[in-house]
């Protein structure tokens, strides 16, 4: 299982360098790898097991966090409505999105970045993301709210962006425009 010991910090090379297309079909590596991820999200969302190994909450995690450089995620997280929006993906990608933005009014943090960085992190409000499921099948998903803020993230991840690259360096809380807030 991964802990916090395998999740690589701001400043390791990997987590700029743009990660490589996983070969479908999956290895059983790769496949080892990406229920990995998903299985950290859902572990560290349990207070025992989180307590017990001391992992950091999460509602999602990227292959380069673990010193993979391949383009993989998994998201586990409540929508809107309180339904669950559970994905491990190969190849994600942002295939349309609204203009209108979207950002957490809490601002991000991330499982790679121990210090807090605040301000306001702006993002799409809404992504439509393509990929291909753990059974190599192709998935096409609409999204808003924190899942897709959330995406949004992670898919950063596999391009070499961080959060903080998006926050407004000379005001990290200047409104903005015409953005939905998200608590
Ligand atoms: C918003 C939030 N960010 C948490 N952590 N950061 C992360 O997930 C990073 C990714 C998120 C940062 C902003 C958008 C994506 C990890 N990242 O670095 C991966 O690239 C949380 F843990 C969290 N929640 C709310 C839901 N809760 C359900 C019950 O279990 C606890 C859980 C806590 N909400
Ligand atoms: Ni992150």
């Amino acid at each position: 299982m991964i802990t916090m010991d395998d999740i690589i910090r701001d400043g390791h090379p990997t987590l700029r360098k743009m990660a490589e297309e996983v070969v479908l079909p999956p290895s059983e590596e790769d496949k080892q790898i990406l229920n990995s991820l998903l299985e950290y999200v859902i572990n560290s969302q349990n207070s025992e097991i989180a307590e017990k190994y001391g992992l950091r909450p999460g509602i999602g995690l990227a292959a380069p966090q673990i010193n993979v450089s391949k383009r993989m995620i998994a998201v586990h997280v409540n929508g809107d409505r309180d339904e669950l929006i559970s994905y491990a993906l190969y190849n994600p990608k942002i295939i349309s999105h609204s203009v209108e933005k979207a950002y957490l009014k809490s601002g991000e943090g991330c499982l790679s970045v121990d210090e807090s960085i605040p301000g306001y992190v702006p993002r799409y409000a809404r992504v439509t993301v393509k990929g291909f499921n753990a059974d190599g099948k192709e998935v096409k998903i609409r999204l808003k709210g924190l899942p897709a803020i959330c995406f949004q993230h992670e898919i950063d991840h596999l391009n070499g962006i961080m959060f903080y690259d998006h926050i407004n360096k000379d005001n990290p809380f200047k409104p903005i425009e015409d953005a939905v807030e998200i608590d």
